[in-house]
C-alpha cells in the first residue's frame, strides 16, 4: 500500500526517532532489537530498555581503544551494561569529554559471540544522524509486537545497510541568480537527496564551457570557519579564494557540501574542539570521539558535478584524497591546484597535523 513509508522514508525517520530519544526496533535474521541512542538518553527510557532484557552499549573499535575495552565485534564493542546502570555512566563511556578528568569508567565487560549486526546498524544510524556513535540495545522476543503497540519505527537491517552504503540520488531541486562578491555572474543550485538527508549546493560561476576542465572545489562546510570567520582551521579563506579564483577567469563550479566537521556534525565538531583544547589533535580527536580521520563521502560531490555535465575538473585542494576519491568515481582531475591561503598561529598545528597524519600537501 502506498501510504505505508518506504524503507528510504523509514530509515529517515529512524535517524529522527534517534535524535528526539526515541527507540527504534532493528529487525536482523537472529531476532529483533530495541536501539536507542546514547547521547541525550533520558533516565526513564534507559531504565524501560533495561527493563525488558539484556541491554548493551554499542560503541565503536575507535571508542573502546580509547576506553580499553575489548572489541570482540571487529569494527565495534558491545559493552555489557552494570547493574547499577545509570545515565552519568551511559554518557561518561559514549562522550570523552570527561575522559581525563575521570579516567576510571571501566574495567569494562564486551559481550563476546552473538550477533553484532543490529549494533552495528544502530552505529551507522547514530552516525548518520550526527550524534555520537554509540548505542543502547536490548534483544527483545516481542519487538514488533511493542513497535506497534508504541508507534516505533521497524528497520530492517538486512536492506537498510545496503541502502544507506549506498550513495542516495541528488537532484537539482532549484537554481538562481545570485550576484556575488567574487562574481555578479553567479548562480546557485540546491541538490538534494532522495533519502531525506542534507542538502547541499554549487555555485556555478559564469558559464562553464562543460567540455573543457572547469576550475572546480569541493568545499565541506564549516560554519566555525566559514561563517564566524574562526581561526581555528583554513576553510574560511579557502572558501572566499576559491570563488574569487573563479570569478577572475570568468568560471568554475563551488560545491558546498554540507559535510560539516569532516563529517561528524556540528556538536561532534564542537567535542573535538574540547579535546583538542586539552591537548589531542584533530585526528586524535575524532578517534576519542569513536569516528574515522575523516568520515566524509565524497561520491556526493562526484555525483554532483555529474549532474551538472562536469567529467573534467582542475581542484582547488590540498587534499589527495580528494583527487583520488575523483578520480575513483569516475571525475577526471586534469589538475589538482594548491589552495594555500589563511594560515595563522592558531592553526599552524592543526595544519601541520593534516600534513602529517592525513597526507594534505604544504
Ligand atoms: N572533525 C573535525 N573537523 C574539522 C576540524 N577542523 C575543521 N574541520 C572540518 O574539516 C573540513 C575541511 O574541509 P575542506 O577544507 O573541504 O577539506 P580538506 O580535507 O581540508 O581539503 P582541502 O581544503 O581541499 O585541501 C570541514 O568539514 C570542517 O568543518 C577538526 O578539528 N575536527
Ligand atoms: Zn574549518
Amino acid at each position: 500500500m502506498s501510504l505505508a513509508p518506504s524503507l528510504a522514508e523509514r530509515v529517515a525517520r529512524a535517524r529522527a526517532d534517534l535524535r528526539m530519544g526515541v527507540p527504534v526496533v532493528l529487525q536482523t535474521t537472529s531476532g529483533a532489537a530495541l536501539a536507542v541512542a546514547a547521547e541525550g538518553v533520558s533516565a526513564a527510557r534507559l531504565a524501560d530498555l533495561a527493563s525488558l532484557g539484556t541491554a548493551h552499549l554499542a560503541i565503536t573499535a575507535r571508542r573502546a581503544e580509547t576506553l580499553n575495552a575489548r572489541a570482540y565485534d571487529g569494527d565495534l564493542a558491545r559493552l555489557i551494561l552494570p547493574k547499577d546502570v545509570d545515565v552519568t555512566w551511559i554518557e561518561a563511556v559514549a562522550d570523552p569529554a570527561d575522559d581525563l578528568t575521570h579516567p576510571m569508567k571501566g574495567p569494562f565487560q564486551s559481550a563476546r559471540g552473538g550477533d553484532a549486526t543490529a549494533a552495528r546498524a544502530a552505529i551507522a544510524l547514530a552516525k548518520s544522524a550526527r550524534l555520537l556513535p554509540a548505542a543502547i540495545l536490548v534483544e527483545v522476543e516481542n519487538a514488533l509486537d511493542l513497535a506497534a503497540q508504541n508507534g516505533l519505527t521497524v528497520i530492517p537491517v538486512g536492506q537498510a545497510m545496503p541502502f544507506m552504503a549506498d550513495l542516495a540520488p541528488l537532484h537539482d531541486v532549484v537554481h538562481a541568480r545570485v550576484p556575488l562578491v567574487a562574481s555578479e555572474a553567479g548562480r546557485v543550485h540546491v541538490f538534494r537527496p532522495d533519502d531525506g538527508g542534507e542538502e547541499h549546493f554549487a555555485v556555478e560561476i559564469g558559464r562553464p564551457d562543460r567540455g573543457q576542465p572547469v576550475l572546480a572545489r569541493l568545499h565541506s562546510a564549516c560554519f566555525t570557519g566559514d561563517l564566524f570567520g574562526s581561526l581555528k582551521c583554513d576553510c574560511g579563506p579557502q572558501l572566499n579564494t576559491a570563488l574569487a579564483q573563479m570569478g577572475e577567469v570568468g568560471a568554475g563550479v563551488l560545491l558546498y557540501l554540507n559535510q560539516e566537521g569532516r563529517g561528524i556534525g556540528h556538536a561532534n565538531k564542537m567535542r573535538a574542539y574540547s579535546l583538542q583544547d586539552q591537548g589531542f589533535d584533530t585526528v586524535q580527536a575524532n578517534h576519542r570521539l569513536g569516528f574515522e580521520d575523516d568520515e566524509r563521502d565524497f561520491r556526493i560531490g562526484a555525483a554532483i558535478l555529474k549532474e551538472m555535465g562536469f567529467s573534467t575538473v582542475r581542484l582547488l585542494t590540498n587534499n589527495p584524497a580528494k583527487v583520488a576519491r575523483m578520480e575513483e568515481q569516475g571525475i577526471t582531475v586534469a589538475e589538482r591546484v594548491p589552495l594555500m591561503v589563511g594560515e595563522n598561529r592558531f592553526n599552524t598545528a592543526y595544519l601541520a597535523t593534516k600534513a602529517k597524519k592525513s597526507g594534505h600537501l604544504l
